[in-house]
């Protein structure tokens, strides 16, 4: 089967004393340009899934299979970003972005240009000569970004990526975030703890619930990203009613579920 598949997923952590099952029989599809956002309580185990996705992690019962093949390790089809940048202070921007590509081998010349592109891609064509540390965090995001692009991965998989930037710097990366998937077209898998940025940003949300971590609901096609893309004002579409009315269902779903672990 084509894009990625998530089959009865199931992940065990030793901890003293026994395990800990962090995640149970998580099942999950997604394919073409499938931009699904995971949202839940700290501890749901949202970065665990990530982790088994990007090959970090290995699964204790059932599988990952991108394109039909299981995942086992890290991989290029794979590009990460984190919550942290950690992008090497000591390299240039471009470098940064063309760090993935020195490691494959891919020549000086063509390594740049490939950098160069996906910095166009996310707006920041004039700043590859720059050090990381002179960017505004949103700049460094947008590296990170950039950087998971290089190696023109399957899908892009983003732990939190916006949670430490200010609330306005966060709505211009959302906004720039939705015109590169626009342009690329790839599979997101995307976690936050925003109710409005995941209504915002997904075509799916996967609404996930601690002990043990599980999928509890499932919004298909959410229309608010297209409206974005259409009409380009994001204020206007994460202030229609349905937008409003379906950011307090999940709300309120949320908290269900917290009081039930409380
Ligand atoms: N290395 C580990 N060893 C033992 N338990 C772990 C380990 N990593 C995570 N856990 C536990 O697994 C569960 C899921 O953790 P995970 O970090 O995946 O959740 P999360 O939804 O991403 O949380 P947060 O939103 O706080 O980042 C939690 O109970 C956590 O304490």
């Amino acid at each position: 089967m084509s894009g990625l598949d998530i089959r009865h997923l199931t992940v065990r952590y030793a901890i003293k004393g026994g395990q800990r099952c962090a995640l149970s029989d998580v099942n999950l599809h997604m394919q073409g340009d499938d931009f699904v956002v995971a949202l839940g309580a700290s501890g749901c185990g949202k970065t665990t899934l990530l982790n088994c996705i990007a090959g970090f992690l290995p699964a204790s019962d059932g599988a990952v299979l991108l394109d039909g093949v299981p995942v086992h390790a890290p991989g290029p089809e794979r590009g990460v970003v984190f919550q942290k940048h950690a992008l090497m202070p000591w390299l240039n921007v471009r470098d940064n972005v063309a760090l993935p590509l020195l490691l494959r081998g891919v020549p000086t010349a063509q390594r740049h240009q490939l950098a160069q592109d996906k910095l166009a891609l996310l707006g920041l064509e004039g700043v590859g000569d720059r050090a990381i540390w002179e960017l505004s965090g949103g700049m460094q995001q947008r590296v990170g970004i950039a950087r998971a692009l290089a190696s023109d991965p399957a899908v892009l998989l983003m732990d939190e990526p916006l949670g430490a930037l200010d609330a306005f710097t966060r709505e211009q990366v959302q906004e720039t975030l939705l015109h590169t998937w626009a342009r690329t077209r790839k599979m997101v898998f995307f976690i936050t703890h925003s109710v409005e940025e995941a209504l915002f940003l997904a075509t799916r949300l996967v609404v996930m619930s601690p002990s043990p971590g599980r999928i509890v609901r499932v919004f298909e096609d959410l229309p608010f990203s297209k409206l974005f893309l259409a009409e380009g004002d994001a204020r206007k579409v994460k202030s229609l009613p349905q937008f409003i009315a379906l950011r307090e269902e999940v709300l309120s779903l949320i908290h269900q579920r917290e009081a039930l672990y409380a």
